[in-house]
């Protein structure tokens, strides 16, 4: 379902990963892959970046038309939705989530479009009221190696894409070639949510909200257009943001 580009670039939020000194600088910094912007773009979005200010979430919403929540090497704490004791394996940024749960959860109370990617779906899925596997391996029996070590350019495995979705109005096919690569996964999507897409082996792949004019989490990366279909999944987007700003 190809969509019409905005007349106006609508203005969406872009949420940043957070690192320690080291590498780029010897302070604090952020980091972002450069294709999330590109995408967001090439669909006719404006896209800026997000620092991790909880205090000022409604400052930037105000002057946000759409915001989208990213990947990284960052996990949700099981603290936030009830998951028991910290996994081995889960690694924390709490200023980030601090951040994107309050600009998540605020975009929603006011019916802003919200996409999430990866990370960012998995902390869509826990401000629906969602839990989450803290580590596939020890959570799924005979999952697929969902950390895939193909480069994100490749797809993975094949997701099924569940009819009578947002997902499935958007991309207009049942099944997808997708890139994700992810130790966790969600496992509720939380009251009224939806499961909009599932790997072979039955892992969450993606999941909507379908109280929210455009609440969707893909776990996969739509921003390296990996199969043609993502790409409708930020055209769609866009169109949503575009469509609130001009209500605005
Ligand atoms: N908690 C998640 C994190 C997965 C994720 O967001 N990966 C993205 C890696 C960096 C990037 O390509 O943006 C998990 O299940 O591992």
């Amino acid at each position: 379902m190809s969509q019409p580009r905005p007349a106006s670039r609508p203005v969406i939020g872009v949420t940043l990963d957070a690192e320690q000194p080291g590498g780029y600088s010897k302070l604090p910094w952020y980091a972002l892959r450069q294709n999330y912007f590109d995408a967001i773009a090439a669909a006719g979005g404006l896209p800026v970046a997000l620092p991790h200010a909880p205090d000022l979430a409604n400052d930037y919403l105000d002057r946000l038309d759409g915001l989208v929540v990213t990947g990284g090497a960052f996990d949700v704490d099981p603290a936030l939705y009830g998951g028991g004791p910290l996994h081995p394996t889960v690694a924390l940024k709490p200023g980030r989530t601090e951040f994107e749960l309050a600009a998540t959860r605020e975009a929603l109370r006011r019916d802003m479009p919200v996409l999430g990617i990866c990370g960012g779906q998995q902390l869509l899925a826990v401000a629906f009221g969602g839990t989450l596997h803290q580590h596939i391996p020890d959570a799924v029996p005979g999952a697929l190696p969902h950390e895939q070590p193909n480069p994100r350019t490749e797809p993975g495995h094949e997701i099924a894409v569940a009819e009578g979705t947002l997902l499935a109005r958007i991309v207009g096919r049942p099944r997808m070639a997708v890139n994700s690569a992810h130790h966790q996964a969600v496992d509720r999507p939380g009251e009224g949510a939806l499961v909009n897409a599932t790997a072979p082996d039955g892992v969450v792949e993606g999941v909507e909200h379908p109280a929210y004019r455009f609440a969707l989490g893909v776990q996969w990366h739509p921003e390296y257009a990996v199969d043609p279909a993502d790409t409708l999944i930020f055209d769609a987007f866009v169109a949503a943001c575009a469509e609130r700003a001009a209500r605005r």
